[in-house]
């Protein structure tokens, strides 16, 4: 899952450390004027990027304050090559933006390519470039290892936004909770639903499953076969009837039979289709779902995100989910969704068994697209 995402991510570490050790080549960081006035080689102290501060910060020899004040006059922004004695002499390192220029450049790069959405990767960059220019840490801490805690921050900024306890909101919520599932053909909508039923069986929690995709010829069988499967009830009315209708009908039959959850499919649709939008906002009027959930897969990318966007423009969304994580390699719309529309990820789809659904955890996530393996 992701898997050319989290090589994109890696290749930024090694770009960053790359450019740090090249620096160390450069004969002007090389010669660092010392308090005593020696030249230090930085050759004799200078730490591999692996183990130790990255070359830009690597200098020796410079602990006095009045010296540093003196050899920093030269008036821009840039650290001066005392103060990265300086930095050094206190056991902290500091990345310069030239070292980061082209690093960042492949960064953004690679995340477009990977179908990140360009504002996502703007963001991205700006947090990563902020979190790392001029940042100074301590010595124990690697050029990789900061590039890691910058890109963990950047990326744990745009993937968490809106997000919210799924678990914890249905276990408060009053009973039955009423979801509704919405999104265009195809993608995975009712086998959401079916796992979704399991997911919430594997906690305790029982749910009913109402079809109001009233549409297309075949849903109803579609959804009875997993309903039969899974042992669950399906309230289902004839093709052309009212959407609306059949998720109150489920509602009704929750509350007649303590069941805790109703799950509320609808027919694929378009967020220009105005017919099928119009019978999501009266599902809206007549049943006041507790959330609406729009489904689009992973492997759609940009489109995904576009539409996710679209719709949560058209009838607000409360959450996605990503089905067909499984067989997707870019992680682009795992990335971008929750930023672009404000709601969160809430699921991921990682397969096409039952229990073949993750809650989505951003912490867990950007730690497996860092994590070495
Ligand atoms: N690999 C994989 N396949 C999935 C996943 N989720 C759904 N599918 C498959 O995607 C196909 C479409 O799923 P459906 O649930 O029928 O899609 P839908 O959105 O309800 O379709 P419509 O009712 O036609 O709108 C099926 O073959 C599913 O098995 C997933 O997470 N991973």
């Amino acid at each position: 899952m992701f898997d050319g995402l989290k090589d994109k991510l890696s290749g930024f570490r090694e770009d960053v450390e790359e450019n740090t050790d090249a620096e160390g080549d450069d004969p002007d960081a090389d010669e660092t004027p010392a308090s005593d006035g020696a030249v230090a080689d930085t050759a004799d102290v200078e730490g591999s990027a692996d183990d130790g501060p990255s070359a830009s910060a690597v200098a020796t020899g410079a602990e006095d304050d009045d010296a540093a004040a003196d050899a920093d006059k030269s008036g821009d922004d840039e650290p001066s090559t005392f103060q990265r004695a300086k930095a050094f002499a206190t056991g902290r390192i500091i990345i310069e933006e030239e070292d980061l220029e082209e690093p960042l450049w492949n960064l953004e790069m690679a995340l477009l390519e990977s179908d990140v959405e360009m504002s996502v990767a703007e963001r991205i960059l700006d947090t990563v470039r902020e979190k790392m220019l001029g940042e100074s840490r301590k010595q124990v801490e690697t050029t990789g290892e900061l590039v890691e805690s910058a890109l963990h921050d950047a990326l744990i900024d745009v993937i968490a936004v809106g997000q919210f306890d799924f678990e914890e909101r249905i276990a408060e919520a009053d009973k039955p909770v009423t979801i509704v599932f919405t999104g265009v053909n195809g993608v995975g909508k009712t086998t959401s639903i079916a796992k979704l039923s399991e997911w919430l069986a594997d906690r305790g929690y029982s749910s009913v499953l109402a079809n109001g995709d009233t549409y297309r010829a075949g849903a109803n069988e579609q959804i009875a076969e997993h309903a039969d499967r899974l042992g669950r009830e399906l309230i289902s009315h004839d093709q052309g009837g009212d959407p609306a209708a059949v998720i109150y009908d489920g509602v009704e039959y929750a509350a007649a039979n303590d069941v805790d959850v109703v799950l509320g499919d609808t027919a694929g649709r378009l967020h220009t289709s105005d017919d099928l939008m119009a019978q999501l906002e009266k599902i809206d009027r007549v049943v006041d779902p507790d959330m609406t959930l729009f489904v689009d897969e992973a492997v759609a990318g940009q489109d995904a995100v576009n539409r996710a966007k679209e719709f949560n423009d058209a009838a607000e969304i409360d959450g996605a989910v990503l089905t067909k994580a499984d067989a997707d390699s870019s992680g682009g719309a795992a990335i971008s969704v929750a930023y672009v529309t404000g709601k969160p990820i809430l699921f991921l789809g990682t397969g096409q068994g039952y229990d073949d659904l993750t809650l989505f955890e951003p912490e867990e996530l950007v730690e497996s697209l860092l994590a070495d393996d």
